[in-house]
């Protein structure tokens, strides 16, 4: 066994009033092993999980297993989509869903309230063929999607492929969050059957001009979510995280790597143990920027209430508790004002 297993664990709160939020780098954790059979290396794992979510918020997973293939199927079919002209794209307009599916055109999306709007444009899905078990109030974005099959024949397939692939890597890592929380492998498993996960793939046109912090490819925000995986298309430098010196760190992309960071959905129920950390992206690379995030929360009927081993006389309950549907819902109008 590797050295620091011999070290007695710390308990979940002492490490956590030790952290160093002040962070310059960004972990890399190697995920292959999330399923072992021997729960000694799953534990191994979930202790590298814990430190970069109490320390950082944001980790890159290599051996995550997702195809390549997949993942260029998917950007190929995003490209392809964000090439149509303006009034193609508008057909899907997600300002016309009542449930933010499809088309967000460039600066119609504020992450920031003090920025002038995100110079990205978007396309948003969320899970195929569960509508009948997840309508009414509980879910913001429950109902069907749309495709813009008439124009990209392969767009449903090639990034419900890649979305797929995704979804079981998230569903892998929730036993390490769970063990990571001094929680049973499966505590979140009855909180998260329908895999409420919507994503988005992005497009970041180049941006020139005299350098504006409150025009950037996406405004400076944190997640809504429990967890989101990132791809980010190789060799371009844009996205960004706030450390708590107020220092902007550089999220690299690594080849054969996915960003995870942890949304609020997390830090609301680790009561801000588990980091949701700020960031942004500003492509000034002077060529096109792609990126797919997918962001992984809890059923929305989902009580986020602190969860006991994170609470204690010195760190008492910060939020109050409300639905993961309640909480998504009131985050999605405020970003997109409807
Ligand atoms: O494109 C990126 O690198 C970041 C995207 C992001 O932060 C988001 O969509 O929430
Ligand atoms: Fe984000």
């Amino acid at each position: 066994m590797a050295a620091d297993s011999e070290i007695p664990p710390q308990s979940l709160l002492q490490a956590a009033s030790q952290t160093d939020a002040a962070f310059q780098k960004i972990p890399i954790i190697d995920v292959s092993n999330a399923t072992n059979p021997d729960p000694a290396i799953r534990h191994q794992l979930a202790n590298q999980v814990r430190d970069a979510c109490i320390n950082v918020g944001f980790f890159y997973v290599k051996g995550h297993g997702i195809p390549e293939e997949d993942i260029t199927n998917a950007v190929e079919a995003g490209k392809k989509f964000f090439e149509l002209s303006a009034d193609q794209k508008l057909e899907f307009d997600s300002r016309k869903s009542s449930n933010f599916k499809g088309y967000t055109a460039l600066l119609s999306e504020n992450n920031d309230p003090n920025g002038r709007g995100d110079l990205h444009e978007g396309f948003d899905f969320g899970p195929e063929g569960n509508d009948e078990n997840s309508q009414g109030e509980k879910n913001a974005m429950s109902g069907a999607n749309v495709w813009p099959t008439k124009y990209v024949p392969e767009f449903r397939d090639s990034v419900l492929s890649y979305y797929r692939e995704a979804i079981r890597l998230g569903r892998s890592l929730f036993p390490l969050f769970a063990l990571a929380l001094d929680l049973p492998e499966n505590y979140f498993e009855d909180k998260t059957k329908e895999a409420a996960a919507i994503m988005r793939v992005l497009h970041y046109p180049p941006q020139t001009g005299p350098h504006d912090d409150r025009v950037v490819g996406i405004g400076a925000h944190t997640d809504f979510e429990c967890f989101t995986i990132l791809w980010q298309q190789p060799n371009i430098q844009a996205l960004q995280v706030l450390n708590a010196d107020k220092e902007w760190i550089n999220a690299t992309p690594i080849e054969g790597t996915l960003v995870i960071n942890l949304g609020d959905q997390f830090a609301r129920w680790t009561n801000d143990i588990f980091k949701s950390t700020v960031h942004r992206a500003i492509n000034r690379t002077g060529v096109e920027r792609y990126s797919m995030p997918l962001f992984f929360g809890t059923d929305y009927n989902v009580k986020l209430e602190a969860i006991p081993s994170c609470v204690s006389p010195e760190r008492p309950a910060k939020y109050e508790v409300v639905t993961a549907g309640e909480y998504v819902r009131a985050r999605l109008q405020a970003a997109y004002g409807h």
